[in-house]
């Protein structure tokens, strides 16, 4: 351990003594030596400086005499303590990690010191070794001293130092004590007459639809909604706001049925048509996808349902959204299904377009519309439906933003604004939730409130399992997948479009497997096609960026991989979430690399996930395979590099 040469002050043996170990034993004595007289002196000193005290107490300038007393002390503690580690540094010899710089430090000081006493040390030291020791104050000197014991200074506090605790975050109630909901649906179905509020219309509609019996997320949400307009459309009951309602259960358990159809009830006896339903959902595949619910369900009721989600040109949709004769425009929609870019253009450019009869506002997915910077979508709602417009002036639909309750604001009775939110992967963070404005929120989850994490369920007919491999292997994986295990129709997720397109060309050149990719490389119509194809069985593998990842309902996907591992816990929920749904059962595999298996696991198994589990692919089953992959890949390279030359021109 003799890493460095340090230069230590080796006193008058110095010139001596050659011998390193009989100068260190010499050393170590005198010091020691030195120690002990030290502490005797000091001891002496205390005892006279305690006298004194009391003396000088009594009287004048008494401070001046102790504080000088006290700096004397200090002096004489200060070469003791460094003493008394120059000892236990030489004892321990190299197995202490020395500070050159408090060596240097050190023997500067004693240098110094060597020189102002000169000559009285060797006389001092004489008188007193010449002292006996007392038998207690030998025991004393071998029990560790308490830091400071020497010193006359009070210690002030004396607490001992304790590990902070982790600070457990506290949920507030309606987050903490939700309405359960049941994640297991095969098993608590519950029919459709059994649901109370329900509309034969309806009723009949859901039968021809197929659904014979609601999921729990419908017996629980549906009802609730229905509740909150029993007193009608233009005031809550009593008089007071609806609460708002925020839903949180996992992918695939019906939460589409569970907002469809108590609005469409709602609506259905509305006399004129205004915008009274508004559903914002991330994504134009998501919108189109609701659209085509909430018109199965509003079809024969005389409802209107109209989507704005940058499908159509703007003109298009406007002239579906509004129609303007004689200078008076008149709202041609009832329920408006939007994202968020194309509602806020509408709002702002469309002057027939109004909210001001807004009733429900929907949220779907809505953690990543909270997370996703597209919030400012959320104040031009709040403005234009709280704009005095059209038919609004006076009138009993006259609307104010709502403010703390007071006699006066609850004198005048407004038509409500209720905020409906769904997610998979609501956030339990209130300050997140905070930021839309809830009234009196009311949770329904399949979790319990945690206060420490956030727990998520996952369907219950869902086997998810990962796979260790390296970067290499991971096309022969899949491949190995489609052609030799005959997972069909597999839904497939890279990170990145480059490496969804790169993976498609690969899988194509290969041969053997029907293979899409869905994109953001694709048009909106183009995706709607292959989507169309996927569900229909004409693709067995699709290879998809996140665009898929959330709320696409695809029939019959019975097994999702991961290419690529994801990174955060929601979009691992949301993927893997594209198979087992509606209580059917769906197997999930993730490729991941040796570096990322740790973290991975761990990332999944915080979140809830109860079944995740190692999957082993002997190299030997890939064996076959390499050789048309080695051609495949220098095939792949000739045909990016043409594809990119494409671009160029
Ligand atoms: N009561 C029901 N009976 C039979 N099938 C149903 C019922 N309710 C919904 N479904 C079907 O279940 C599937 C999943 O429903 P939905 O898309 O609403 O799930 P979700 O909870 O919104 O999922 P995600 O969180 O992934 O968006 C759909 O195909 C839907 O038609």
């Amino acid at each position: 351990m003799a890493l460095f040469m340090i230069n230590r002050y080796l006193g008058e043996e110095e010139d001596g003594q050659s011998n390193g170990e009989l100068r260190s034993k010499a050393l170590l004595n005198k010091l020691q030596e030195r120690a002990k007289a030290r502490e005797l002196q000091s001891l002496a000193s205390k005892k006279a400086s305690d006298v004194q005290d009391a003396q000088a107490s009594e009287q004048r300038g008494v401070s001046v005499r102790k504080t000088k007393r006290k700096v004397e002390q200090q002096e004489e503690e200060k070469p003791k303590k460094k003493k008394k580690k120059k000892e236990e540094s030489i004892i321990e010899q190299d197995d202490v990690n020395d500070t050159p710089a408090e060596d240097t430090d050190l023997s500067t000081k004693k240098k110094k010191k060597k020189k102002d006493k000169k000559g009285s040390e060797t006389q001092e030291e004489k008188q007193q070794t010449a002292i006996d020791e007392p038998e207690n104050q030998k025991a004393a000197d071998t029990q560790p001293e308490p830091p400071n014991a020497s010193s006359s200074f009070q210690v002030l506090g004396g607490f001992k130092s304790k590990a902070a605790q982790k600070v457990q975050r506290v949920l507030p109630k309606w987050l903490a004590e939700p309405d359960m909901i049941e994640r297991d649906i095969t098993s608590h179905l519950i029919s459709l007459s059994d649901v109370p509020g329900i509309c034969p219309l309806l009723s009949k509609k859901l039968q021809a639809n197929g659904i014979q019996n609601f999921f729990p997320v419908q017996a629980e949400v549906i009802p609730a909604i229905l509740e909150s307009v029993k007193s009608g459309l233009l005031i809550g009951q009593g008089g007071y706001r609806p609460r708002d309602i925020c839903v949180s259960a996992p992918t695939g358990s019906g939460k589409t049925l569970a907002f469809v159809i108590p609005v469409v009830q709602a609506l259905m006896t509305r006399v004129v048509c205004e915008v009274r339903a508004l559903v914002v959902l991330p994504t134009k595949e998501l919108a189109q996808q609701v659209y085509k619910v909430f018109c199965t369900y509003a079809e024969g009721t005389g409802l209107k349902v109209v989507i704005a989600a940058g499908k159509k040109p703007f003109a298009v949709e406007q002239a579906t959204l509004v129609e303007t004769r004689g200078g008076v425009s008149r709202s041609l929609a009832d329920i408006v299904v939007a994202t968020p870019g194309r509602l806020v253009d509408h709002i702002n450019k469309n002057e027939g377009f109004g909210l001001q009869h807004l009733r429900f506002l929907i949220i779907d997915e809505a953690d990543r519309m909270i997370d996703s910077m597209q919030q400012a979508w959320l104040n031009q709602v709040t403005k234009a439906v709280y704009k005095n417009g059209r038919g609004s002036g006076g009138s009993l639909f006259s609307r104010v933003q709502p403010g703390p309750i007071t006699l006066a604001s609850l004198s005048t009775p407004q038509m409500p604004l209720q905020k409906l939110l769904f997610s998979a992967t609501l956030t339990q963070n209130p300050e997140k939730l905070q930021q839309l404005g809830l009234h009196q929120p009311r949770l329904f989850s399949s979790t319990h409130g945690s206060a420490s994490e956030e727990k998520f369920n996952f369907p219950q007919g869902l086997t998810e399992y990962y796979v260790c491999c390296t970067l290499s292997k991971k096309p022969l994986l899949i491949l190995h997948f489609l052609l030799r295990l005959k997972f069909n129709p597999v839904l497939c997720f890279t990170n990145s479009r480059e490496a969804a397109h790169r993976l498609f060309l690969l899988v194509k050149l290969y041969g053997g497997v029907e293979v899409a990719e869905f994109s953001s490389r694709l048009s909106p119509s183009e995706r709607q096609k292959t989507l169309k194809n996927f569900e229909q069985g004409r693709i067995q593998l699709l290879i998809s960026t996140d665009a898929a990842a959330r709320g696409i309902d695809i029939n019959g996907v019975k097994c999702v991989i991961n290419y690529d591992a994801p990174q955060y816990t929601r979009t691992y929920i949301h993927r893997v979430g594209r198979t087992a749904r509606a209580g059917k059962a769906g197997v999930a595999f993730t490729f991941v690399l040796g570096v990322q298996e740790d973290k991975f696991v761990k990332m999944v198994q915080d979140s809830g996930s109860p079944s995740l589990q190692k999957q082993t692919i002997k190299p030997e089953s890939l064996r076959g395979m390499e050789s048309r992959y080695e051609e495949v890949l220098n095939e792949l390279g000739r045909v990016i590099k043409e594809e990119n030359a494409k671009k160029r021109f």
